[in-house]
C-alpha cells in the first residue's frame, strides 16, 4: 500500500508545490502556521483538487480526514466514536461497528466517558474522542489535522503509540506543531512557505530544522 503525489495548488497568494511517497506507518507533516499542511492533507483526501500534478494511491480503498468536527453539545461522546463508521460510510449500524468504536474509545481512554453529553467533556477528552472516530472508520489512508492541539504531557505519547498499532498495516499522516510527537512518527514533511523543505526518515530529522518550523513544546 502506497500514496504517491506531485501536486500543485494555487489558493489566493499562496502556492503549494509538494511531491512525496506515503507507506505503511505514521509520518507527520510539520512547518509553520500557513505553510500548507492543511491544504497538503485536503489534496491526498480527495477534498481539495490541485491546479497540476497527479495524487497516484497504490492498494489504498479508503480515505479519511479529519479536521475541525462540529458536534452538537447534547450528543452522547460514544455516538461520536461511532460516527466514525457511519459518517465516512453510510450504512446501518452493526455489531461489527460498536465494537471498532468501543475498541478505541478503550485504547485512548475515554470508554468510561462514552454516556457523557459532548458539553461536558474537556477539550483533550472530546479530541480523544474524535481521533477515536477516526480510527474507528479503519480507513487505508487516514489524515488527521491537528490531533494533538489539546492534549498534554503523556497523552501525545499515549495517542501516538495507539496511532502507530493502527498504522502497521495502514497509512497515518498527522500535522503537528509539537516535536515531542516526532519521536513516535516513522517520516517528516517539512513544509515552508508552501514548499517541501526536507523529507525523509523522522530519526534523522535535524533540530537545526526543527527550530525553523514552527514547534511549541
Ligand atoms: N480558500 C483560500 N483562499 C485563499 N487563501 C487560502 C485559502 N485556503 C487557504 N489559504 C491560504 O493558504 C495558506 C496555507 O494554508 P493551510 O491551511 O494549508 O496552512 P497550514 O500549514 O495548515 O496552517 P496552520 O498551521 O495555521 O493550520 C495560508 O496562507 C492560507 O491563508
Amino acid at each position: 500500500m502506497y500514496v504517491e503525489f506531485d501536486v500543485e495548488k494555487r489558493l489566493g497568494d499562496f502556492l503549494l508545490r509538494a511531491a512525496g511517497r506515503l507507506e505503511p506507518g505514521v509520518t507527520c507533516v510539520v512547518g509553520p502556521n500557513g505553510s500548507g499542511k492543511t491544504t497538503l492533507l485536503k489534496i491526498l483526501a480527495g477534498l481539495l483538487k490541485p491546479d497540476g500534478g497527479w495524487v497516484k494511491y497504490g492498494g489504498v480503498s479508503s480515505r479519511v480526514y479529519v479536521g475541525d468536527l462540529y458536534v452538537p453539545p447534547d450528543a452522547p461522546a460514544g455516538e461520536v466514536a461511532l460516527s466514525g463508521r457511519s459518517r465516512f460510510s453510510p450504512r446501518p449500524v452493526e455489531r461489527e461497528d460498536v465494537e471498532a468504536a468501543r475498541r478505541y474509545m478503550e485504547a485512548l481512554g475515554v470508554l468510561r466517558l462514552a454516556g457523557r453529553r459532548w458539553s461536558t467533556l474537556s477539550g483533550g477528552e472530546r479530541q480523544r474522542f474524535v481521533i477515536a472516530a477516526a480510527l474507528a472508520s479503519e480507513a487505508d489512508l487516514l489524515l488527521l489535522d491537528e490531533p494533538f492541539s489539546n492534549l498534554y504531557g503523556d497523552w501525545r505519547g499515549r495517542v501516538m503509540r495507539v496511532l502507530k498499532s493502527y498504522a502497521s498495516r495502514r497509512i497515518v499522516v498527522v500535522t503537528t506543531h509539537h516535536m515531542d510527537v516526532l519521536g513516535c512518527c516513522q517520516w517528516v514533511y517539512a513544509l515552508r512557505d508552501g514548499a517541501v523543505v526536507w523529507s525523509g526518515d523522522a530519526s534523522s530529522y535535524k533540530p537545526s530544522v526543527e527550530t525553523t518550523c514552527g514547534f511549541e513544546n
